[in-house]
């Protein structure tokens, strides 16, 4: 499996109140293509620092941070913020918890304008996005007026209209009810595999981190770990994977 992300001896810190807090302590990690994987830890452990490193908003102190850019696994030391831009542009989808969706726009332009930036426009892919995604209807609203749930879905479909190799979300479900949190997660899930996408998802939600593959659990500067669905035989996790998420779609 082609391997994405690398991070290797990453440090990281933040100087506040004046003392320094290591936040980060010689993370290792590997993130491969398609791969799904639940980031889980106590509050300030450094969930969204570690997602932050990846998608390049935050530095490190020292390691190495390594990402697939134009088919080969390339160091990001030396990078600027042209290519930082470039790779998110082409490669990466971001769903955080706030939004971030244009708000004067409507949900049909919001999308069309994640796509506008790789010079991509409107294609079957986004016909099929909004279909699974329930957003057939909505196309011509404006993002401002809709429910909290129908703006995640508008935020997916931007996420993935692109068919990014990664996805980074950071409590994507942390607005919604339980049963809508569910349902946005199957939905999800369900179209990154279409996509053959790796998604890093941080949550606080055992149920949402059922859905990926892996659990990262961060602690003390330190990544732990464990398989989920991966612990079953992949014939009795893909079922156990699909039954779940059939009886959550049964409920939209
Ligand atoms: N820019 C910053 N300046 C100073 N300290 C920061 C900065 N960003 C993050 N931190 C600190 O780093 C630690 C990790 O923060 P982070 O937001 O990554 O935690 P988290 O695991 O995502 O937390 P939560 O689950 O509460 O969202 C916290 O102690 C936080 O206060």
């Amino acid at each position: 499996m082609k391997t994405i992300v690398s991070l290797e001896n990453i440090c990281k810190g933040f100087i506040d109140g004046g003392s320094f807090h290591q936040v980060l302590d010689k993370v290792n990690l590997k993130l491969h293509q398609g791969q799904t994987v639940a980031l889980t830890g106590p509050s300030g452990s450094g969930k969204s620092t570690l997602l932050n490193i990846i998608a390049g908003f935050e530095s490190i102190d020292s390691g190495d941070l390594s990402l697939l850019s134009t088919n080969s696994l390339a160091s990001t030391s030396n990078w600027l913020d042209k290519q930082w831009s470039q790779f998110r542009r082409q490669h990466l989808g971001v769903v955080f918890q706030q939004f971030n969706l244009l708000t004067p726009l409507n949900v049909r332009d919001n999308i069309s304008f994640a796509l506008s930036l790789n010079q991509q426009q409107w294609n079957p892919w986004c016909d099929e996005l909004c279909q699974q995604l329930g957003l057939n209807e909505l196309l011509s609203r404006s993002v401002e007026n809709l429910s909290g749930g129908q703006q995640q879905r508008v935020a997916i479909a931007r996420a993935l209209a692109h068919k990014p190799q990664l996805l980074l979300a950071d409590e994507p479900t942390g607005n919604l009810d339980e049963q809508a949190g569910m349902q946005v997660m199957a939905l999800l899930t369900q179209l990154a595999k279409q996509t053959n996408t790796c998604i890093l998802m941080v949550t606080h939600s055992d149920q949402c981190a059922e859905f990926m593959q892996t659990r990262w659990h961060l602690q003390q500067g330190q990544i732990i770990e464990t398989h989920l669905a991966q612990d079953l035989a992949p014939s009795e996790a893909s079922s156990a994977l699909d039954k779940n998420k059939t009886n959550l779609l049964a409920n939209k």
